[in-house]
């Protein structure tokens, strides 16, 4: 108990506390557009730790902005003003791009850097519908560029623990899978992207899409059709109009063989009672046929995690594994890397031309659309509308 109370302070000191990795002179340079807050999770202190990794420019619509956020990163270029997206693309310094922009703006955007010829770590959902996620993938291979969706907790151990206990047998095969992330209300400001229809906001865009990425993945196959689709709450409008942004949506999948999954993703949990605050909640059940196997948060494992795997009937024990740092030999990792930090060590391993230990493909990338686009429909919620931008091709 002592101990493990121990690792954990010295996992959360480590996570934003990295060992700096002085960048080797051939490190892949990032640019990062937009001043989001999500970049210093996602990107910029796993590059810390990271021998072959440096951001090195951030761009953002502000010039005091970007100056501000480059100050506090250690980020030695910051282009700011209206042209500042497409000064970091011009950049010959930038070799990728993070692309943490609002959901309706990352296809113009990695289209645009695909263009300018940089390889592109592009934030989920990767784009408002499957159309744009079809394009900007034909566009990297022709250009024989690399484009990865960052689904980091694809990349973190514990999923993989997850994914080798159901493929083992140990409790059968799958029959359901329940997956839902859950933030009190109040948990993001009214004005956040995540409730703008036109900048691809919703809760099945913003958190759906992990859920139907993870049940697929479990499953190990594409579901065949949405069985149902209930939406919990709807984001009021101010101006009189129809109200099309889910803040709180769940849908039910059918996979072949019979096996179902339920994706429940809600930004505005209500208080116990009306009055008790609630906890955000990330929980994975998966229903096999000899038992049951419950994680807690697999989008955050590193933090805190558990696995409890049970055997149906009376003697079924309920046994618990907390996966830290990958089991395999030659895979690396540390107990303190984050999904983002594994995800970084994926992406570099691709562009540096070595085999990383997990990808995601293009295919999986577009399946994922598909059905977040399926389950809108279902719920009889517009899908989000294709970007106006047109590439100009030579
Ligand atoms: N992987 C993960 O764990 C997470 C991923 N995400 C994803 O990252 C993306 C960004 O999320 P988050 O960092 O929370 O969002 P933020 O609102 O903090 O960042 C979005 C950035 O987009 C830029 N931007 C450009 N145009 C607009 C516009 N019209 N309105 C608003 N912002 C604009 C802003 O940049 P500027 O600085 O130029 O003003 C802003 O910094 C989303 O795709 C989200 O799904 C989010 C959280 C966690
Ligand atoms: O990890 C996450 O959890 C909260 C969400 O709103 C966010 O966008 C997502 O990536």
């Amino acid at each position: 108990m002592a101990s493990s109370f121990i690792s954990l302070v010295q996992r959360v000191y480590r996570i934003s506390h990295p060992p700096d990795t002085p960048p080797k002179n051939d490190a892949i340079r990032f640019g990062v557009l937009g001043a989001a807050a999500i970049a210093p999770d996602a990107l910029i202190t796993p590059a810390r730790s990271h021998s072959e990794a440096v951001v090195y420019a951030v761009a953002a619509r502000s010039l005091e902005k970007a100056q501000k956020f480059a100050r506090k990163h250690g980020v030695e270029k910051a282009y700011g003003g209206p042209q500042a997206y497409q000064e970091l693309l011009d950049d010959p310094n930038v070799d990728a791009v993070y692309n943490p922009l609002p959901n309706g703006l990352h296809y113009e955007w990695t289209m645009k850097a695909l263009q300018a010829g940089k390889h592109v770590l592009l934030e989920k959902p990767s784009g408002n519908n499957v159309e744009e996620t079809r394009e900007m993938f034909e566009l990297a291979g022709a250009k024989g560029l690399v484009l990865l969706e960052a689904f980091h907790y694809r990349f973190h151990p514990a999923i993989h623990s997850v994914q080798a206990i159901l493929k083992s047998g140990e409790i059968g095969a799958i029959k359901h899978v329940e997956v839902s992330l859950r933030l009190p209300k109040g948990w993001f400001p009214e004005n956040d992207i995540r409730f703008d229809f036109a900048l691809g906001g919703g809760a099945m865009m913003d958190m759906g899409c992990y859920l139907i990425n993870c049940a697929r993945t479990l499953i190990g196959a594409e579901p065949l059709s949405v069985l149902s689709a209930t939406l919990l709450n709807l984001i009021p409008t101010t101006d009189g109009s129809a109200p099309t942004v889910d803040g709180g949506l769940s849908a039910t999948l059918s996979f072949p063989g019979d096996v179902t999954a339920t994706v429940t993703a809600n930004h505005r949990e209500p208080p116990v009672l009306g009055i008790i605050p609630r906890m955000p909640t990330v929980l994975l059940v998966v229903e096999c046929e000899g038992g049951e196997l419950r994680m807690m948060n697999f989008v955050a494992p590193t933090l805190y995690h558990y696995i409890d795997v049970k055997k149906k009937g009376k003697s079924g024990k309920t046994r618990t594994e907390k996966v830290y740092k990958p089991a395999e030999a030659g895979v690396k990792g540390e107990e303190w890397w984050t999904t983002y930090r594994y995800q970084l060590e994926a992406f570099v391993d691709k562009l540096k031309g070595r085999t990383p230990a997990t990808w995601i493909s293009a295919e999986d990338s577009i399946a994922n659309m598909t059905w977040i686009d399926n389950v809108y429909q279902a719920a009889g919620l517009p899908v989000r509308p294709r970007s106006t931008f047109e590439l100009s091709r030579p």
